[in-house]
């Protein structure tokens, strides 16, 4: 048996899943045991190589998570939430490590993963780069160091068939900035402005999402006073820096305790 961990990619046609199969098949660490899709998908019973317009590498896309989970010892899961819950259920029947970048998750949908978090390892991050991890450590630190004469506004901006808002991004983005003024970000976080909305609620920490085109990922963190603005911004332009640190986090988890973990702990930040 090979001692390079088996992973299985769940939503393999998305445009994520894609990304990460390809990633797990280049990968000298990594090897690529399972693709799931749900079940009436069209590549169900196919080869994922074939399907996704290449060679053929000996996995057939299935619509059986727990046929495709079981010779994994990692599940990779950028999906939707309501999937995601059912593979961590699983993932911890398996003792897998379960990298999960799926967002939109409610905090009700979030505490449901607990009961899994006791068996298996989960690494959860709304944004696995490298460069967005960074950030937010410099959002906290700049939040920490200006008063609210400085207001906050995450502006974020994504392709249009993003189903969520704000991304996932965006909220670990002004979570690190509640985090750095020692605030509770639900008691600021200011969502959705339309109408009459009165003038801006000192200390709140705004949202703004564009939908459009193809945009990738792009995400600016803006700390506005009278006089000057100091805007930290991340450009995403290649889906691979996402990928790049599920396989990183899936690498990682292997022989941790069970638990939930993010990115900061996988990139040491
Ligand atoms: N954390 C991070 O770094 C990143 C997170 N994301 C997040 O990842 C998620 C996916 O994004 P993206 O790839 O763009 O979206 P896509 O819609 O392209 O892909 C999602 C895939 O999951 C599949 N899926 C949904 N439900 C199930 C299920 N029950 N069983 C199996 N497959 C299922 C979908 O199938 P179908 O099309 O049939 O519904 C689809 O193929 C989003 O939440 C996004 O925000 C994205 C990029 C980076
Ligand atoms: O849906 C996407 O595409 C992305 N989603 C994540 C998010 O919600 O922040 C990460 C990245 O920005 C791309």
């Amino acid at each position: 048996m090979s001692d390079q961990p088996g992973v299985a990619v769940t939503g393999a046609s998305g445009r994520m899943g894609q990304m990460l199969v390809s990633q797990v098949g280049a990968s000298d660490r990594l090897r690529l045991v399972g693709a799931i899709e749900r079940p009436g998908h069209d590549w169900i019973g196919q080869d994922i190589g074939e399907a996704m317009g290449g060679a053929p590498i000996g996995v057939i896309v299935t619509d059986d998570p727990l046929q495709a989970i079981a010779p994994a010892q990692a599940i990779i899961d950028f999906t939707a939430p309501a999937a995601t819950l059912e593979f961590a259920a699983l993932a911890a029947q398996a003792r897998a490590v379960h990298v999960i970048g799926t967002t939109g998750m409610s905090e009700d949908e979030i505490a449901a993963l607990e009961p899994a978090a006791r068996h298996a390892v989960i690494i959860r991050a709304g944004n696995m780069s490298l460069g967005v991890n960074l950030l937010t450590q410099l959002t906290q630190r700049v939040a920490a160091a200006l008063d609210e004469d400085y207001d906050i506004e995450i502006i974020e901006a994504h392709h249009n068939q993003k189903v969520d808002a704000p991304s996932g991004t965006a909220l670990m983005l002004g979570e690190a900035a509640a985090k750095g003024r020692g605030v509770a970000l639900g008691d600021v976080a200011d969502r959705a402005r339309d109408g009459i909305t009165g003038a801006r609620r000192k200390g709140d920490i705004g949202f703004t999402a564009i939908r459009g085109g193809d945009i990738i990922g792009e995400h600016d963190v803006m700390f506005a006073a009278a006089g000057e603005r100091i805007i930290l911004r991340h450009v995403a332009s290649d889906r691979t820096v996402f990928a790049r640190g599920a396989l990183k986090a899936a690498l990682w988890g292997q022989g941790r305790a069970p638990g939930q973990y993010d990115m900061l702990d996988v990139l040491g930040l």
